[in-house]
């Protein structure tokens, strides 16, 4: 192509993402556009295309952004390149939305005709117009007894500010509104800009890992050209490669001859080095290269710490390689070795949720075949000592001696909570209970109300949105942010097995709570650890000071002695079970601790009876 169709071609380019609170459908959206644009043929079409992943299709959530470019020929007869990132709803993945935005000029933003505007229906915007995106409203399952399109165009309105007067009224299930939106996009979100002859300037936004290929980046380019043959190089890590390949995801991989500004795609250059080909970074050509690179993201600080340990302590190197592996793909992940007197070696793990450390537990057991140990999650501690100095503590077996610490710092958060008002005392009586601080409370409609608070980061990250969603029938929606650190008396918990202290299950409380998860816990542990042939007791204690026990009582353990039917097959499972179960269990000293037993000391009894 010479320059002027370069720049026809230009004009014809919509980069956009799709975002939505959680469920609002924006996965069934993107379905319908791959469908109504013949990118995918009927016949290999398959509800939530994108979610490519297995966990994704199973549980019915979008963890991963996907860009996908579609083809559509307009109501003017032209022909429209669409770039479309599709992207997760669930807070512990907003990061994945907030780099899928700095790739794209525009944002359907997706609101449920029955739901309303919701806690991150509100977060996504915010993102969306931190990264000066065009903004589409667009109003999705119209179909439901329960939707009022009317309420909600006066919500997006009132609430969020936003045009909806043009609003698409659609149903994503059924296929309706899908020919408006999708001229809309033409009409109303803009092409891309960019220097087609500039030096090269491309954001990577995305990055996986093929045995093949090496290192593949999802780019967005902002200026230039990139084409196979070119050196390119990474600008913050200087690292320089061939590229052996270009294409775009249409969803299967396409090659393409060039890429180019304003284009999304893939480049692949036997990238080997995971660490030299970070998202976030910016490509350039060795030759003629740019002077600057892009912005780039802001690093994400993750949420909760967790250990990983792998079962056999024989695949350690083995995990760290899964998880650099991993961090391509999931640029939030974060770790560092650590060693546990019980557990051997493993890592320190950073995750911005239970969501996404349950995403990546799975994906590393899946993908890489591993068995693991996982320590419950903490947050990260501040401990003022009194030789003046602050330790950040994100393991709680690392809180330093009592007598050391002039007091303890915990993150706190501002929380918004969106409930209709017949829930707001249970909502307020829930926070209260949190230890959280409220702030203000504005009303949404006649019916709804926004709910601020401030809490503290541990309380709300573990159980707390369980709570909430069974104590408000699901109508409460919940997003947060950092507030930064507030001291509190918090204390820290040992547990005793034998008579020793597990560095692995010990955990921090505000001493209010302590009495009582001391004797959840060792009730807990009594139950999850297996029999031995002697006694085993199990202590919570405060220091030297012990504050709960109970009493694991002798017993030998064989699952098959009760089957006297002598069927070799159900043996044979039985004992294959049980050997499974092994896997996932660590021998502390001379006790057997499961996997689960490392979870039991999130259990506050709150959510006892509720479910
Ligand atoms: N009745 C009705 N249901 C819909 C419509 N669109 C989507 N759904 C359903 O709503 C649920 C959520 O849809 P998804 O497309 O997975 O929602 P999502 O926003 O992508 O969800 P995440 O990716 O997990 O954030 C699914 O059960 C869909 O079948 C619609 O127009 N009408």
């Amino acid at each position: 192509m010479n320059l002027k169709e370069l720049e026809e071609r230009q004009k014809h380019i919509r980069n956009f993402s799709i975002v939505a609170h959680i469920d609002h459908g924006k996965s069934t959206i993107s379905d319908r556009i791959l469908e109504a644009t013949h990118t995918v043929a009927s016949r290999d079409m398959q509800a939530q295309l994108l979610d490519t992943m297995d966990l994704e299709r199973e549980r019915g959530i979008t963890i991963k952004m996907n860009a996908v470019e579609v083809h559509y020929v307009a109501n003017d007869g032209e022909t429209y390149i669409f770039h479309l990132v599709d992207t997760p709803g669930h807070v512990d993945f907003s990061y994945e939305v907030s780099r899928s935005l700095a790739a794209a000029d525009g944002a359907i933003l997706v609101v449920d005709a029955a739901q309303g505007v919701e806690a991150q229906t509100l977060a996504n915007v915010y993102l969306a117009l931190d990264n000066d995106l065009e903004i589409l409203p667009l109003i999705n399952k119209i179909d439901l007894p329960a939707a009022e399109p009317e309420k909600v165009r006066a919500e997006i309105e009132d609430v969020i500010g936003l045009d909806a007067s043009d609003a698409v009224l659609a149903s994503a299930k059924k296929g309706i509104g899908i020919p408006e939106l999708l001229e809309q996009i033409v009409t109303k979100l803009p092409a891309p800009e960019g220097d087609l002859e500039g030096p090269l300037k491309a954001l990577i936004f995305d990055s996986t890992y093929d045995a093949y290929k090496g290192v593949i980046l999802t780019i967005r380019v902002k200026d230039g050209m990139v084409k196979p043959g070119d050196k390119i190089k990474f600008m913050n890590s200087g690292a320089e490669y061939d590229v052996t390949e270009v294409g775009v995801n249409s969803p299967h991989p396409i090659k393409r001859e060039y890429l180019v500004a304003g284009d999304i795609g893939y480049v692949a250059a036997s990238i080997k080095n995971i660490r030299d080909a970070r998202p976030g970074d910016t490509i350039t050509t060795v030759q003629n290269g740019a002077a600057e690179p892009l912005a780039g993201y802001k690093p994400m600080t993750p949420m909760v710490y967790s250990g990983l340990y792998p079962s056999d302590n024989a695949k350690y190197n083995y995990l760290r390689e899964a998880l650099e592996k991993l961090q391509l793909n999931d640029a939030s992940l974060e770790f560092d070795p650590e060693t546990s007197q019980a557990l051997g070696f493993g890592f320190r793990t950073g995750f911005l949720g239970m969501l996404h450390m349950d995403v990546i537990q799975e994906r590393l057991e899946r993908e890489f075949d591993l068995d693991l140990i996982t320590t419950a999650p903490s947050v990260t501690y501040h401990a003022f000592l009194k030789d003046g100095t602050m330790v950040e503590v994100d393991n709680p077996s690392e809180l330093p001696e009592v007598g050391e610490i002039e007091h303890i710092e915990e993150p706190f958060v501002y929380a918004q909570i969106m409930v209709p008002n017949d829930y707001v005392g249970a909502v307020m009586d829930l926070a209260q209970r949190k230890r959280g601080e409220f702030d203000t409370m504005d009303y949404l409609d006649a019916n709804r109300v926004n709910v601020k608070y401030y809490l503290p980061l541990s309380e709300i990250i573990f159980e707390f949105f369980d709570i909430l969603k069974s104590t408000t029938r699901g109508y409460a929606s919940l997003d947060y942010e950092m507030s930064g650190y507030r001291p509190s008396d918090l204390v820290k918990i040992d547990i005793l097995l034998n008579g020793d202290k597990v560095d692995a299950l010990s955990f921090i409380v505000h001493r209010d709570f302590a009495q009582e998860r001391g004797r959840l816990i060792t009730i807990k542990l009594k139950d999850l650890i297996p029999r031995r042939n002697f006694e085993i007791p199990v202590q919570a204690a405060i220091g030297s000071k012990i504050i709960a026990r109970s009493t694991i009582k002798a017993y030998r353990k064989d699952v098959t002695s009760k089957i006297h039917t002598g069927d070799p097959d159900r043996r044979a499972k039985l004992l294959d079970k049980q050997k499974r179960g092994k896997a996932r269990m660590k021998s502390v000293g001379t006790v057997d601790v499961p996997q689960e037993a490392f979870m039991a000391v999130l259990k506050t009894g709150d959510d006892e009876g509720k479910n």
